[in-house]
C-alpha cells in the first residue's frame, strides 16, 4: 500500500503505532424556508407534499436510558425531578452511563430557526414550527413523555458520562456538561430513529467548572454546518432548530447572548463513553455498552462486518460479508474474531469513511478528540471548525492548534488514533476471540495466565484493522475525488498523475480548494483542446486580484495549471469519448467528448462539487448581522443555501414548488472569492 501520493490530504503512516503499547487496564418543501419575510413564515408554506406528523404524534422512545445504568445518585427520573435543579451540579460519577437532568427553564425563547431538511428527516409537519407545544419543547420548556404533576411517564430526559482524550491526554470524566437528550423519535415513514437532544440547556453533572450554556455565535455555526454537512452527503450530526434565549447573559471572552440548538443523531455515543469506562476498570459496562450499540444501534450483531477474505490485503474485500451469527467465530487459531471485533471492524468503516469524506470536501473539525469521535461515524461536535480556503494541508481552523494536531493533513491520522484507543478500551473484549462468553472471562476478566494470548490476539487484530482503515479510506476518498473530476472509472495511475500533481498545484498557486472543483465542473472539454486555449482558461482558477503566488509569476502559474488541465482533459476524453464522436469540436485523437456526453459530464460534476460551502467568514456576518443587526432572515437564507448546495442559484426560483425569494446579492457575493483578509480563518474553542 502506497501513502505517497496522498501525502497532501493524509500522512497515516507516521502515526502508526502498537496499539496496546501502552496498558491494558429538505422537509418535503426544503426551499421554503427561506422564501418569506414574516418573521413565523413556517405555517405559510405548507405543501401538499408535506407529510409530516404533529410532535405529539411522533414515535417516541427511551431505549438508551431504559438499557443502560443510570447515575446511582438519582436511580429513578423522579429522584432527579424532586431534586432541586441548581443541586445537581458538577460531580464525578461512576457505575453509570447516564444521568438523569432535566433542562432549565427559559424565560421567553425566540425560535430564530428551523431546518426544514432536519423536520423532513425527522417526519415531522413544517407546520409544527410554528405551535407553542414545539417551541417549547425545543427549549426545554415542555418535556415530552414526563408529567411532572404526577412525576411520571415513560421518558425523562437525560445526559451522558463520558471521558476522552483531548490533544493526546488523558482528560479524565467529561461528560455532556451542556446537551440535554430529550428522547428518541422514530420518522414513521423511513423508521429511521433519532436521539434529539439540546445544547446549551443548562448544567448537568458533567459541566465542570462551566455554565451548562451555550452562545448564539456558536450555536448559530453548529446549526448551519451540521445540515451542510448532511446535505453534501457527509455523516453529521443534525441540527433541527436554534432559539435565542433573550435573558441569557453568558460570560466567555465577552458577555454574549445565550442560545439553545436543537439537535438530533442515530447515537450520540462517542469513543469518549468508552474511554472512561476502561479508566475507571469498569469492564462490565465496556460490555453492556458495547451489546447496546451492536443490538440496538447497529440493530442486531448480525448486522456487523465479518472478516476480510485476506486480512494483509484488504482491498480484496471492499464490502465484507454480513449476516454472521452473533456467536460465531471467524479466523485461524490466535487471530480469531468474535463479534466484539466485527463490533469494532464496523465503527472502524464508518469513521474511516467520513474521514474520507471530510478530506476530499476540505472539511476540518478542528478538534478531534476522543470525544469529539462519533460511534456512529457521524461528525460530531462543532466547535473551531472550517471549510478549507485556501488549499494548504497544514491548515487546521483551531486557534489554540499549534502543534497542528488537527490540521487538514492530519485528520486521517488522528482519527485512527482514536480507533486505537477505541481498541484499547475493547481490547479485552476483541482479544478474548473464542473465549468471549466464558462464564469465568465474563465474571472475573483475564488472569496473568490468559493474558498474554489474549493481548496477543487483540494487538494482531487491531493492527490487521489499521490496515483495513486505510483501505476503506483510501478506496472512498479515490471515490470521491474520481466524482469531484468528472471521471467515470478509476485509473491506478489517477493518485499520481492528477490528484497529487492537483493538489500540489493548488498549494503551489494559492488557489481556493471549492472554487476549483467549481470552476472545472464548468469548463467545456472543447473549450481546452490547445495549449493556448489552457493558458487562457487556466485564470478562471484565480482569485480576481490574483494571489500572492500567481502575482509573482502568473506567466508560469497558468502554465502550471494549463499543464494540469491537459492531463485532466485527457482523462475525461478517455472516459466520456466516443468513436462516433470523432471529428468533432474536441478533435482528440481517435476519440472525442460530444457535445451532450460533455453537458452531462459537466451536470455530473455539479451534482458533487458544491456552489455553496459555510465558510468561517460568512458564518461571521451571519452572526454579526443576526447578533448586532436583530436579523431573523439570514438565518434562513443561508440555511437555505446550505441545504441546497450544489445549485447555480437560489434567488427567485422555486424550489419543490415553492417560490424562493433569496438575496441575489448576498448569495454571488457569498459564493465568490473570499474576501482576502477573510481566507484561512481560525477561532478558539471557546462556545
Ligand atoms: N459551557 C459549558 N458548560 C458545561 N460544559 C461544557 C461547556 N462547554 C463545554 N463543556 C463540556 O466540555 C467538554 C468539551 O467541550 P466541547 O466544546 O468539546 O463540547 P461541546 O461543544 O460542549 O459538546 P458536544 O460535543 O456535545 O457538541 C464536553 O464535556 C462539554 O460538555
Amino acid at each position: 500500500m502506497r501513502f505517497q501520493p496522498a501525502a497532501r490530504c493524509l500522512a497515516l503512516t507516521q502515526h502508526f503505532r502498537s496499539p496496546l503499547s501502552r496498558s491494558f487496564s429538505s422537509f418535503s418543501n426544503p426551499g421554503a424556508m427561506a422564501a418569506v419575510n414574516n418573521t413565523s413564515p413556517y405555517s405559510s408554506l405548507q405543501s401538499p407534499a408535506d407529510q409530516g406528523v404533529t410532535l405529539a404524534a411522533l414515535p417516541k422512545s427511551w431505549h438508551f436510558t431504559s438499557s443502560l445504568p443510570a447515575d446511582p445518585l438519582f436511580p429513578t427520573p423522579a429522584d432527579s425531578h424532586k431534586t432541586p435543579r441548581d443541586q445537581i451540579g458538577p460531580r464525578q460519577v461512576r457505575g453509570a452511563i447516564f444521568t438523569w437532568v432535566r433542562p432549565e427553564i427559559q424565560k421567553d425563547p425566540e425560535l430564530l430557526a428551523v431546518s426544514p431538511a432536519a423536520m423532513r428527516d425527522l417526519g415531522l409537519a413544517l407546520s409544527e414550527a410554528d405551535t407553542d407545544e414545539f417551541k417549547q419543547t425545543v427549549v426545554g420548556n415542555k418535556l415530552q413523555g414526563w408529567d411532572p404533576e404526577t412525576l411520571s411517564g415513560p421518558g425523562y430526559p437525560w445526559a451522558q458520562c463520558y471521558g476522552g482524550f483531548q490533544f493526546g491526554d488523558w482528560a479524565g470524566q467529561l461528560g455532556d456538561g451542556r446537551a440535554i437528550s430529550l428522547f428518541e423519535a422514530t420518522n414513521p415513514h423511513t423508521g429511521v430513529r433519532y436521539e434529539v437532544q439540546l445544547k446549551g440547556a443548562g448544567m448537568t453533572p458533567y459541566s465542570r467548572f462551566a455554565d451548562g450554556k451555550a452562545v448564539l455565535r456558536s450555536s448559530i455555526r453548529e446549526f448551519v454546518v451540521s445540515e451542510a454537512l448532511n446535505a453534501l452527503g457527509i455523516p453529521s450530526t443534525r441540527a433541527l432548530a436554534i432559539s435565542l434565549l433573550p435573558h441569557s447573559k453568558v460570560r466567555r471572552e465577552r458577555i454574549e447572548p445565550g442560545a439553545i440548538v436543537v439537535r438530533f443523531a442515530q447515537s450520540w455515543l462517542r469513543f469518549g463513553n468508552f474511554d472512561i469506562l476502561r479508566a475507571r476498570g469498569e469492564r462490565d459496562l465496556i460490555r453492556r455498552l458495547a451489546d447496546y450499540i451492536a443490538e440496538d444501534v447497529f440493530g442486531g450483531w448480525d448486522k456487523l462486518p465479518g472478516r476480510l477474505a485476506n486480512p494483509e490485503d484488504p482491498s480484496q474485500t471492499p464490502d465484507p460479508a454480513r449476516n454472521i451469527s452473533k456467536d460465531a467465530f471467524e479466523g485461524p487459531e490466535g487471530a480469531e474474531e468474535n463479534r466484539y471485533m466485527r463490533l469494532y471492524r464496523e465503527i472502524i468503516r464508518r469513521n474511516a469513511l467520513t474521514v474520507a469524506k471530510w478530506q476530499a470536501y476540505g472539511f476540518m473539525n478542528g478538534v478531534l478528540n476522543t470525544d469529539n469521535t462519533s460511534i456512529f461515524g457521524l461528525s460530531i461536535d462543532f466547535g473551531p471548525f472550517a471549510f478549507m480556503d485556501n488549499f494548504d494541508p497544514s491548515y487546521t481552523p483551531n486557534h489554540d492548534d499549534f502543534l497542528l494536531r488537527y490540521s487538514y493533513r492530519n485528520q486521517p491520522t488522528i482519527i485512527w488514533w482514536n480507533l486505537v484507543r477505541l481498541g484499547e478500551a475493547l481490547g479485552e473484549l476483541i482479544g478474548s476471540g473464542p473465549g468471549c462468553d466464558d462464564p469465568t472471562f465474563v465474571s472475573s476478566g483475564i488472569t496473568e495466565k490468559t493474558a498474554p494470548p489474549l493481548v496477543a490476539r487483540a494487538e494482531k487484530l487491531i493492527n490487521q484493522a489499521g490496515e483495513e482503515y486505510k483501505s476503506v479510506f483510501l478506496a472512498e476518498y479515490k471515490r470521491l475525488m474520481t466524482a469531484r473530476l468528472g471521471l467515470k472509472s478509476q485509473s491506478p495511475s489517477d493518485f499520481d498523475t492528477l490528484f497529487s500533481p492537483l493538489l500540489d498545484t493548488l498549494q503551489a498557486l494559492e488557489l481556493d480548494f471549492h472554487l476549483f472543483f467549481r470552476r472545472l465542473s464548468s469548463l467545456r472539454v472543447s473549450a481546452i483542446a490547445t495549449e493556448g486555449d489552457r493558458l487562457a482558461h487556466a485564470s478562471r482558477f484565480f482569485y480576481k486580484e490574483g494571489s500572492t503566488a500567481t502575482q509573482k509569476d502568473e506567466a508560469a502559474a497558468r502554465k502550471r495549471i494549463a499543464d494540469w488541465l491537459a492531463v485532466w482533459r485527457e482523462r475525461v476524453v478517455q472516459d466520456w469519448g466516443t468513436l462516433e464522436t470523432w471529428g468533432s469540436s474536441d478533435g482528440s485523437g481517435g476519440c472525442a467528448v460530444s457535445d451532450e456526453a460533455d453537458e452531462q459530464r459537466m451536470a455530473a460534476m455539479k451534482k458533487v462539487n458544491p456552489n455553496f460551502v459555510p465558510r468561517g467568514w460568512i458564518l461571521d456576518e451571519v452572526i454579526r448581522r443576526v447578533e448586532k443587526g436583530g436579523e431573523r432572515e439570514i438565518l434562513k437564507r443561508v440555511m437555505h443555501l446550505a441545504l441546497h448546495p450544489f445549485e447555480d442559484s437560489w434567488a427567485g426560483r422555486t424550489f419543490d414548488g415553492v417560490p424562493y425569494q433569496g438575496d441575489k446579492e448576498e448569495e454571488v457575493r457569498w459564493t465568490s472569492d473570499v474576501p482576502r483578509s477573510e481566507r484561512a480563518l481560525q477561532c478558539s474553542c471557546s462556545s
